[in-house]
C-alpha cells in the first residue's frame, strides 16, 4: 500500500536526525520539505519568527492548535524552560499518530501532550480535564476557519490572562481574514504583523502576533 506525505516525513526524520536532538529533527524535516515534497509546517522562516516568539515570553503554559507532523511542537517545545508545558490539539488520527513519532524522536515528549480531537470540542475541557488555568501562549495553526470561533471560545471559557499572546500562522496564505479583522479592531487585543513567507515557497504569507488586554 502507498505511504502517505506524514509518513514518509516521519521516515526521513528516522532516516536523517539524531535521537534526542530537537535540532536534528527540525533540520531534517526542513531539508526533506525542500528537497523532496512540500509539506504544510511552519518552516524554517517563519519558524525563526516564532523562535524569538517563544524566547522573548519563555511561556510555561502553551496551547498549540493542530499539531500536523509536530514541527511546531517540537521548535516550541525546545524552547521551553524544564517544567513548563505544550498541550497540542490535532483533529486527524493519522497527523497525531505521526506526530508522537517525530516528538518522541526529538525527546521532548516530557514536555508535551498531544490530544486527538475537535479544538471546538476540546477547549472547554481543558481546565477540568488538563489542569491548566490560562496560557502564557496560544500558536493558532489549525483550520483557518477555525481561528476565529476558537478565539471567542478560548475567552469565554478564561483561558486567556492579561498578557496572554495569541500567534496565529497563515494569516495572509491560506489567509484567516475574519480572524484577522477581529484581533487588529478589537479593543481587547493588541496586535501585530510578521511579514514573512509561505514555508519553503516565494509565496508572501505572515504570523499575526496578538496580545490580549483582559
Ligand atoms: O490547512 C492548514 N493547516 C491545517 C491542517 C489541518 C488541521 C486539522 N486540525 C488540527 C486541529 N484541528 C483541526 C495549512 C495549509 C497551508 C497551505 C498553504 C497553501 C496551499 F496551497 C495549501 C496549503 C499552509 C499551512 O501552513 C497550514 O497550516
Ligand atoms: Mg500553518
Amino acid at each position: 500500500t502507498q505511504s502517505t506525505r506524514p509518513q514518509r516525513l516521519l521516515s526521513a526524520v528516522q532516516k536523517n536526525a539524531t535521537r534526542g536532538d530537537p535540532c536534528s529533527v527540525v533540520k531534517a524535516i526542513d531539508q526533506f520539505c525542500r528537497s523532496k515534497e512540500w509539506a504544510m509546517n511552519v518552516g524554517d522562516e517563519k519558524g525563526c519568527i516564532l523562535d524569538s516568539v517563544v524566547s522573548e515570553l519563555n511561556p510555561t503554559t502553551v496551547l498549540e492548535l493542530g499539531t500536523y507532523c509536530g514541527y511546531s511542537t517540537v521548535r516550541i517545545a525546545n524552547l521551553l524552560p524544564p517544567h513548563a508545558k505544550l498541550i497540542t490539539l490535532e483533529f486527524n488520527p493519522d497527523f497525531a499518530a505521526i506526530a508522537r513519532q517525530v516528538i518522541a524522536w526529538s525527546g521532548l515528549e516530557e514536555k508535551v501532550q498531544l490530544v486527538e480531537g475537535a479544538s471546538g470540542d476540546l477547549i472547554p475541557k481543558i481546565k477540568q480535564d488538563f489542569g491548566v488555568q490560562t496560557f502564557d501562549l496560544v500558536f493558532l495553526d489549525h483550520w483557518k476557519d477555525r481561528y476565529l470561533p476558537d478565539t471567542k471560545l478560548m475567552e469565554a471559557c478564561g483561558l486567556l490572562r492579561k498578557g496572554s499572546i495569541l500567534l496565529a500562522d497563515n494569516v495572509i496564505c491560506p489567509g484567516t481574514p475574519d480572524y484577522l479583522e477581529y484581533v487588529r479592531s478589537s479593543p481587547r487585543y493588541e496586535s501585530q504583523y510578521f511579514k514573512s513567507h509561505l514555508e519553503y515557497t516565494k509565496v508572501e504569507d505572515g504570523l499575526e502576533k496578538s496580545v490580549f488586554l483582559g
